[in-house]
């Protein structure tokens, strides 16, 4: 067999190189195939197809026999073996049966072997020239370059249709092969010219050298549309960030090595795992709430990675994540994976999500497809899946059972090829969706070793803060390891909760039997141990713990660190936010602990759901309060000066340097979400007086009438009745009606909000902040206010809302793609991010998924007349009254500032009218700034100069400037010369 001969001519050298890829069985079956034998083979594909009436042909294949048989003789000059053209009928043999079945890739398959025939010439005429013995060499080059351009063919074609799912990625695939195809012909072509032309060894060279080439350039031309394709799929696919979960968890493991090896022996486990022992395709392990699944889970993942020749794509849902928790987000996340596994996947997906009209793959059924044909592809493929339990009933089953019926419709032959692990709490729907899966129970003994070995960590830990002997250790060690009673999580926050004393006598305290009682203890126990040692300490730390507990609780989709920070400077009476001031002095940890856990997208949130249940069980956090106060935040930040849009974009400049919209990108998306929620609580009418001054203002100065009737639902009006008492409750009901839908809005409905001043403002805002870094800010500053992807999409219903792009073209990329789709109404959805193709689906998934109802379909409805208000700030211009501060100050903005309410204030440069004299001087200050500035900087006592010599408006900005940490350095010389008693005023200039 030529496989294990040495090549000694130089066919033999092109057939060495096609063979050694090809299975044993593969070149036996080629290396003996006879041209009978295929003639055979083709007769009986003809007559199947006559008899079904469907011939397709094939007289199509005779200029290729008829010139390689031809070319058999030619080289029997040179070789003196019936290999070298058996591998040319086996490998057509194999290619025709296979494409039979199937009229698409049969039709293309004759055709490519018809215009192959087409290039190859007919050697029998130029026989004398082979036997010519000055040719004889040179002829030989020309024959074995021929035949390895018909090998090529072969080696090509064979790798689509030797694939398991080629039927389905044919279409997709041939097309992208056309290229390949192309360069063969043109090979030919060149090859046939050498032999009419008795080419000289010159021009044989020649021909080589811009073959190879123009071979290089098609490379490369290949791997750059490729990576222009894979770049496509994988923002089209939008999966969740697998690798981010994955090292995350892994990370946990590692920090504690040797944990979770007692699953690797586990019979059951093992039964699924190991290939040579396999009975169990499908696998369900399940275990009590913070049992340590999903750390397991992660290894198993490492593990299986380590297999040979295997491919493995997992998946990590996670609690109250909706990007993650949906059957198409799993299947992006795992079609992601696959994709980078598969090279054949690529042509085949880029097809799929250039022709299927959706920004990004977002419907069941277009998903289950490309999820089968992915899945199906493989050979050895491990599907791990964790968390399942935290998705919604419908989606649960979704996953689960597709994936049952993928294993299910494979081949009993290729039952073995997938094998999948899900992962997930033991309920009763859980319990019915893996009836027919093995289960495997993590037990209390199964992680008790692996406790144990964590609580011995942790109490050397302890033992090193507080230098305790080996049996008060061993005492910690034992009692931690007891009283999580086989649930990781448990022991994590006792022993992080005991390493968290301040100092041995506290320690001692908590570890007396009075306080730790023998025998089990409750996760609440542990929780109320937590909270009561973090709500002991003082006042300032108590009030911040809590501030942050309430925003992770309340928050409508997890916030960023930079995100709370701000949220907890904003001070909405005096419209500033103090970053410099207010901001957290310390980090989560610090503030809540073990409470708390930091991700490494910057999100920082709580360490268990069993947290937040305790937390608002307890009314630790009083879940209306805080939504409210929630609320009453985000609209009053959003009222502030900085988003009106008289202040300048140097004004704007400033604002950003001192961190005031860092909150910008979660107040302006969920404000109406909070407002919504907030009501749904019940609210005491204390509360909801303020909220409906608030609101009133907030819409008073946004709305702009639509043109177009609104139908806004009755149900909504219901909804918002609390509020019925602001004067302009329509535009009011309005709003929120847009704002809502902003949320989940078509590309029609996304100009909706330009009912809304303050889309102008988020506009202007992020345009100053993608412009230069203000240079009042250090980078370092600036990316702790606002991180480093300020390129943003405009639609609030898109992640990348907020999480934003870290160029400019990437962003710009990414916006069109928004065009035509429709999108779900629920935050942090993943259709409110990727939509649904039509208003139509989308319906159906937010019936389906949230349970919604058409808020477009219901009638707009009457609103009755205003109640009295309560009163506690006038204006003085037209005596309406409000009860804080801030709301009439908006007021005064919006009435009595230019084009509404009595103008009596004149400019004398513009001519523009204004309410109130201070409004006019303002602008006169700001638009004719040539009248009047506020200089950073002045003379020293000793004559010399002090500032950075910036001018601005008004002198509250300038004031603000000197916060700022340049300002700060600005104003230093001045501040000491002050300080040694010679003050000289500063003035306006
Ligand atoms: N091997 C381990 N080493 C260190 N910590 C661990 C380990 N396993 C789990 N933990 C910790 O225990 C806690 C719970 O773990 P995990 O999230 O894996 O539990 P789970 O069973 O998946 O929980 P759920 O019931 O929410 O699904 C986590 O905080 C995790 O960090």
């Amino acid at each position: 067999m030529a496989s294990s001969m040495p090549p000694n001519t130089i066919f033999d050298v092109v057939l060495k190189k096609f063979i050694s890829p090809l299975t044993d069985k593969e070149k036996a079956e080629f290396g003996s195939t006879t041209f009978h034998e295929l003639q055979l083979s083709m007769a009986r594909i003809q007559m199947q197809q006559s008899s079904k009436g469907k011939q397709r042909g094939m007289h199509r294949l005779e200029g290729f026999l008829e010139a390689m048989k031809e070319f058999d003789k030619v080289i029997q000059v040179f070789v003196n073996s019936s290999e070298i053209l058996a591998f040319v009928w086996g490998p057509m043999k194999f290619l025709l049966q296979t494409a039979c079945h199937f009229s698409e890739a049969f039709d293309a398959l004759i055709t490519a072997y018809q215009r192959i025939g087409e290039q190859l010439p007919l050697l029998a005429q130029h026989e004398t020239q082979f036997r010519n013995k000055t040719h004889q060499s040179r002829m030989e080059k020309v024959l074995s370059l021929m035949y390895k351009d018909i090998l090529d063919f072969h080696w090509k074609a064979m790798r689509y249709f030797k694939r398991r799912m080629w039927k389905q990625l044919f279409s997709a695939v041939w097309k992208n092969f056309e290229t390949e195809f192309a360069e063969i012909l043109r090979n030919l072509r060149e090859h046939r010219s050498l032999i009419e032309s008795q080419a000289s060894i010159a021009q044989l060279h020649e021909i080589i050298r811009t073959q190879e080439m123009a071979q290089t350039t098609l490379k490369m031309q290949k791997e750059e549309e490729n990576r222009r394709r894979r770049e496509f799929c994988i923002q089209w696919l939008a999966s969740a960030p697998y690798d981010v979960d994955q090292d995350a968890h892994a990370k946990v493991r590692h920090t504690y090595p040797g944990t979770g090896q007692w699953l690797l022996a586990n019979k059951r486990f093992m039964s699924w795992f190991d290939r040579d022992m396999s009975s169990n395709q499908l696998l369900w392990m399940t275990g009590i709430p913070g049992a340590g699944k999903t750390i397991l889970a992660s290894l198993v993942v490492e593990e299986t990675k380590k297999l040979p020749d295997v491919t493995v794509a997992f998946f990590y849902c996670r609690y109250e994540d909706l990007q993650r928790n949906t059957f198409v987000a799993v299947a992006r996340g795992l079609l992601s994976q696959l994709l980078n596994q598969d090279e054949d996947l690529l042509p085949y997906l880029y097809e799929k999500a250039t022709k299927s009209g959706q920004t990004s793959l977002s419907t069941d059924s277009l998903a289950k497809q490309l999820l089968e044909t992915a899945i199906k592809n493989h050979r050895k493929l491990y599907v791990i899946i964790d968390g399942i339990d935290e998705c919604e009933r419908e989606q649960r089953k979704e996953i689960v059972s597709t994936l049952e019926s993928f294993w299910e419709s494979l081949p009993y032959t290729d039952a073995d090829s997938l094998r999948c692990l899900f992962v997930s709490q033991d309920d009763s729907a859980a319990r019915k969706d893996f009836a027919r899966m093995v289960t495997l129970k993590i037990t209390q003994s199964d992680t008790k070793q692996d406790i144990s070995s964590y609580a011995h960590t942790w109490s050397q830990e302890i033992r090193a803060k507080f230098g305790l002997d080996q049996n008060h250790v061993q005492c910690i060690e034992n009692m931690i390891a007891e009283k999580a009673e086989g649930m990781f999580l448990f022991a994590r926050l006792m022993s992080h909760y005991l390493h968290d004393q301040g100092n041995v006598g506290e320690l001692n305290r908590e570890l007396s039997p009075a306080t730790f009682p023998r025998g089990p203890l409750r996760l609440e126990d542990i929780y109320g141990k937590i909270t009561r040692k973090l709500f002991g300490r003082s006042d300032a730390i108590r009030s911040d713990s809590k501030k942050l507990l309430s925003l992770m609780i309340c928050a409508k989709r997890p916030l960023k660190w930079r995100e709370i920070q701000c949220a907890v400077s904003i001070d909405i009476d005096e419209e500033i936010v103090n970053w410099e001031e207010n901001r957290f002095p310390v980090d989560s940890k610090d503030l809540c602990g073990s409470l708390v856990e930091i991700y490494s997208d910057g999100t920082v949130n709580l360490v268990h759901h069993t947290a937040r249940r305790y937390l608002v069980d307890e009314q630790i956090i009083d879940l209306a309060v805080e939504e409210m106060s929630l609320t009453l935040l985000s609209i009053g930040y959003l009222s502030m000066q900085c988003f009106d849009s008289s202040t300048s974009d140097d004004e704007v400049n400033l604002f950003i340097s001192l961190g005031y919209y860092g909150f910008l990108d979660y107040a302006y998306a969920y404000w109406s979400r909070h407002l919504e929620k907030s009501l749904s609580l019940g609210q005491p009418q204390e509360s909801i007086s303020e909220l409906t001054e608030a609101i009133q203002q907030f819409v008073e100065y946004n709305w702009i009438e639509p043109t177009s009737k609104l139908n806004v639902p009755k149900s909504l009006y219901d909804h918002l009745k609390p509020l019925e008492t602001a004067s302009n409750y329509n535009d009011v009901v309005s709003a929120i009606y847009l704002a809502r839908k902003q949320l989940h809005s078509s590309a029609k409905s996304i100009h909706d909000d330009d009912n809304f001043r303050l889309k102008e403002a988020l506009k202007r805002v992020r345009d100053c902040l993608e412009g230069e870094i203000s240079e009042t800010t250090t980078p370092e500053t600036f990316k702790l206010m606002y991180g480093s992807q300020i390129f943003k999409c405009p639609r609030p219903n898109c992640t990348l809302f907020y999480n934003g792009f870290p160029t400019k073209q990437l962003r710009d990329e990414h916006v069109p793609k928004h065009e035509r789709l429709y999108f779900c109404s629920f935050s942090g959805c993943a259709i409110a991010t990727i939509g649904r193709a039509t208003l139509k689906e989308l319906q159906k998934h937010e019936k389906d998924a949230h349970g919604s109802i058409n808020i477009d379909d219901e009638d707009e409805d009457e609103y009755p007349e205003l109640p009295p208000e309560i009163v506690s700030f006038v204006c003085e211009i037209c005596n309406a009254s409000f009860t804080r501060k801030h709301n009439l100050k908006n007021h005064t903005r919006t009435k009595h500032s230019q084009g509404t309410g009595s103008q009596n204030f004149i400019c004398q440069t513009c001519g523009k009218a204004f309410a109130r004299q201070g409004d006019c001087t303002r602008h006169k200050s700001t638009a004719h700034s040539a009248t009047m500035k506020f200089k950073c900087g002045g003379t020293l006592s000793d004559g010399s100069a002090w500032g950075c010599g910036k001018e601005f408006s008004r002198g509250d900005i300038l004031s603000r400037h000197w916060k700022s940490e340049k300002g700060q350095r600005c104003f230093l010389p001045k501040q000491l010369d002050d300080e040694r008693g010679n003050s000289t005023p500063i003035t306006a200039t």
